[in-house]
């Protein structure tokens, strides 16, 4: 039984406030369509069923990056999922935010702003600290509940995620209660046969806590992605450095390049390495390159080629469980999917115990047509997944148990 109260919990007809997460991808201003919202659409159907006036929180973003945008497209998009009507209003607690808190019927539903546009919103802060904020104390008196379903800003101390806790009921929503069990239950999980884990993505430091953290539990890591390069240029390979403008790869490498290149000296045998990268050519088509036939790098490499695919994917089909952690290439661009996609559908061909994570990971499968069901569990959590399979705290969790 969990340590904390859950919608079972939660008598109908209430004035609820609820945090989720549908921090998402944006492109040319264009929010991305993602599993996160058809996730959080079958909480907020059941709270709607359950005559609950329903007041959704959210962030996007972070100020001053390009994503930091309005959640009124997001509100459109999660309409489409819950199949009732969501309304938004431009404000979190100012005046037109109480008036559109206090006109809402029982089973209506009402997106707030953007959280991180509020001021009180972005220090990471202990709980009671945040629960004193001008937005905890305006909104808390409007609520007769808090659900946190946030399982993906779990790993987040901010003023939405854990300061109303302490000045209302609260309980996990579906979602949260759902990933906090299972991620939790994986990381205690023994298995007989071999462990591996695909991991990718842009950070590095990820892909170090994960081989730091797992040295017991998983025998290979199979590296993607530009940590993948990072690794390489540990070992002295001529790639991982930024070209052409690209500016991902130095300052990482700056940040890490002590831990990688102990890795490599100590740990050579736990891991694999690309042997063969894909780039973009000069007709815009995908072209690949051996690392051996790489004397300089002059070009950006945006997948993992076939010859580190087919070297990978045996190590798949004989493992008995695979976790994936980010994608082993820019799998939104189709040219560069390939590595990601071939990789995560042969997890899904074998019957091994698979957990596919990372939010931008798990977008994937709805990209390319994968079924979840092939997979024991699809996280929608990148940072907080990351935290429960190494065991970390996650500060959200603590809060809900403390203040259950
Ligand atoms: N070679 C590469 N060059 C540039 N970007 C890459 C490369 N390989 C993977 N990526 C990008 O990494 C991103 C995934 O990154 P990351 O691993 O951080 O995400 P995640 O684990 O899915 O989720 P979260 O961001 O929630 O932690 C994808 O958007 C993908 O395009
Ligand atoms: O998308 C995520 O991983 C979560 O929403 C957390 O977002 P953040 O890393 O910007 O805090």
């Amino acid at each position: 039984m969990p340590e904390y109260n859950t919608l079972d919990d939660l008598e109908p007809g209430q004035r609820v406030l609820v945090r989720v997460d549908l921090n998402s991808p944006v492109e040319d201003g264009v929010v991305q369509d993602n599993n996160r919202f058809d996730r959080y659409a079958e909480t907020v159907a059941a709270l709607a069923e359950d005559d609950h006036k329903v007041v959704l929180m959210a962030h996007q973003g972070r100020p001053g990056r390009d994503d930091f945008v309005s959640l009124d497209q997001h509100a459109e998009i999660l309409e489409g999922y819950v199949g009732k009507p969501i309304d938004f209003v431009d404000d979190i607690y100012g005046d037109d935010a109480i008036d559109a808190i206090e006109g809402l019927d029982a089973g209506e539903i009402l997106l707030l702003e953007n959280t991180r546009m509020a001021d009180d919103e972005l220090p990471e802060k202990p709980a009671e600290e945040h629960a004193e904020s001008e937005f905890v104390q305006t909104l808390a008196p409007l609520f007769d509940a808090f659900v946190n379903d946030a399982y993906s800003a779990a790993h987040r101390a901010h003023a939405s995620t854990v300061g109303f806790a302490v000045e209302l009921p609260t309980y996990a929503g579906l979602v949260m209660d759902k990933e906090y069990q299972y991620n939790t239950s994986v990381a205690e999980k023994e298995f007989d046969g071999q462990v591996t884990m695909l991991c990718g993505g842009n950070k590095s430091e990820d892909v170090i806590s994960v081989v730091n953290n797992l040295e017991e539990k998983v025998d290979t890591f199979l590296v993607g992605g530009l940590p993948g390069e990072l690794f390489l240029r540990a070992e002295g390979e001529p790639v991982g450095m930024d070209v052409g403008g690209m500016d991902l790869l130095d300052d990482q490498w700056e940040e890490t390049k002590d831990t990688l290149e102990d890795l490599v000296e100590n740990r050579r045998d736990d891991f694999e390495l690309p042997v063969d990268f894909a780039y973009e050519d000069e007709n815009g088509e995908r072209a690949e390159i051996s690392l051996e036939d790489i004397d300089e790098k002059e070009t950006g490499y945006l997948d993992i080629g076939h010859e580190t695919i087919e070297a990978y994917e045996p190590i798949i089909r004989e493992s008995e469980a695979v976790f994936v952690k980010g994608a082993v290439g820019v799998f939104e661009d189709e040219r560069f999917a390939d590595g990601t996609v071939e990789l995560i559908e042969a997890i899904g061909e074998t019957d091994c115990f698979s957990v596919v994570g990372g939010g931008d990971t798990a977008r994937t499968l709805s990209l390319y047509g994968l079924d979840e069901d092939d997979y024991d569990h699809v996280s929608i959590a990148g940072g907080a997944y990351l935290n429960a399979l190494t065991g970390q705290e996650l500060v959200v969790v603590d809060v809900l148990k403390k203040y259950a």
